[in-house]
């Protein structure tokens, strides 16, 4: 667990257009657990996620703050804050190999390695996780299990010290699903990473965890 420490939101909320999408959110996850976040579609929940990431488009107003132990995150540029994120889509990149795009996810202070060691430790976590021998390929050859994996891992070589899943498990079949899921939450518990997870069936949730419903911010008045 080389980076355990506890992500937290304090009276985090948006705006568009001067109207608050949301009633102030405040959490905090520990190092290896999944929050869950739900709500109605629309209420804000990928964008809170863009915040967290640092990237919020330029139509929202961001209030509240953003910590993982005692840094505060939400005050730093996207490149400083090693927060990784999942989505729906894998956006691998096509005209690279999968080799090639875990290669690229590497941070900067792995270029220490030479290649051939930085490819061998890419090359050693395709193995683990069943895609021994997919290196070469091109993502398109891939099927949307073998996709989904190979994007889990290009997230976790770029060592986020937080992790953010936007419905990253929508589009596979049920078993398919099941499985992902599962080894998404190993791999974030293994590595004590805190995360939080956007996703519309309550049935994504990881056994236990706790989840968090955005509400309008008209119901605090009902
Ligand atoms: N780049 C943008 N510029 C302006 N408005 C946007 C932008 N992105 C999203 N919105 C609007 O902001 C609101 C929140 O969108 P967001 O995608 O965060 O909701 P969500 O809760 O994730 O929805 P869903 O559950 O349907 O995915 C919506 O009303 C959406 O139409």
């Amino acid at each position: 667990m080389k980076h355990a420490m506890m992500l937290e939101l304090r009276d985090a909320h948006l705006s568009l257009d001067g109207r608050t999408l949301f009633s102030p959110l405040s959490a905090r996850v520990a190092p290896g657990e999944v929050l869950t976040l739900m709500g109605p579609s629309g209420c804000g929940k990928s964008t809170l996620l863009s915040w967290m990431l640092g990237d919020l488009p330029a139509a929202f107003a961001a209030s509240g703050t953003l910590w993982l132990g005692d840094e505060r995150l939400d005050t730093r540029p996207i490149d400083q804050r090693r927060v990784g994120i999942l989505f729906q889509d894998d956006l691998l990149f096509g005209h690279l190999t999968v080799l090639q795009n875990l290669l690229l996810a590497m941070p900067p202070k792995s270029r220490a390695q030479t290649r051939a060691e930085r490819q061998t430790q890419a090359l050693a976590l395709l193995e683990t996780v069943g895609l021994a021998g997919l290196g070469g390929r091109d993502p398109a050859t891939l099927s949307g299990g073998q996709r989904a994996r190979v994007s889990l891992l290009r997230a976790l070589l770029a060592e986020p010290r937080a992790l953010l899943l936007d419905e990253p498990f929508s589009r596979l079949d049920m078993a398919l699903r099941a499985q992902f899921r599962q080894f998404v939450f190993d791999q974030i518990a293994q590595r004590g990473i805190p995360a939080v997870l956007v996703t519309h069936d309550p049935a994504d949730q990881p056994p236990g965890g706790r989840c968090i419903s955005l509400t309008p911010p008209e119901s605090l008045h009902v």
